[in-house]
């Protein structure tokens, strides 16, 4: 049984993370495997508030959720922006992987770099979409687990 980690602990360390990992049954309960994606449009990137009734509400992400059994992740990104935009996406290949640990949960993020092939943005989860620039991003208050990704954003700005 692995110990458990603080709050707020960060990994970023996409060395060790495998491509897929297998959940069986006795990990599900606490190990997650979450796709999310940066989606840009010229200098814009793509960010949503979760909505007010939501885990983690009214903070800020990049659109995504969990795989599903049978789906592999790049699957599993297309089809949540599907579900949650209405958009469809081409994905570009990956920007980070992390494990973000909390209580006694373990996620295994993988964050994609996308763009938009198609569809009309709609609003079917979240609480307000919209399109901020790097030098914007950093005003917005993101989940806990994304402060990495926006921190990495910023520094790959130019
Ligand atoms: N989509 C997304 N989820 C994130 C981010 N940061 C972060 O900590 N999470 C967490 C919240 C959830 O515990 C988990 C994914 O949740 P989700 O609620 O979006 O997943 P889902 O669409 O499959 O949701 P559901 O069907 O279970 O309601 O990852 C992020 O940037 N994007």
């Amino acid at each position: 049984m692995m110990a458990e980690k603080p709050y707020n602990e960060k990994l970023n360390d996409s060395k060790n993370m495998p491509e897929a990992v297998e959940i069986t049954d006795s990990k599900a309960a606490f190990m997650k495997e979450v796709t999310a994606a940066i989606i840009r449009d010229g200098d814009k990137i793509l960010i949503c508030q979760r909505a007010a009734d939501d885990e983690c509400a009214m903070l800020w992400e990049f659109p995504g959720g969990k795989r599903e059994n049978g789906e592999t992740l790049e699957e599993c990104i297309i089809r949540e922006i599907r579900e949650e935009l209405e958009l469809d996406i081409r994905v570009l290949g990956i920007f980070t992987k992390s494990i973000y640990h909390f209580n006694n949960n373990e996620i295994y993020f993988t964050l994609y770099n996308a763009e938009i092939i198609g569809g009309e943005l709609q609003r079917n989860v979240h609480n307000a979409v919209e399109w901020v620039t790097v030098e914007e991003i950093g005003e917005y208050d993101f989940m806990p687990a994304d402060i990495g990704f926006v921190e990495k954003i910023l520094k790959e700005r130019n």
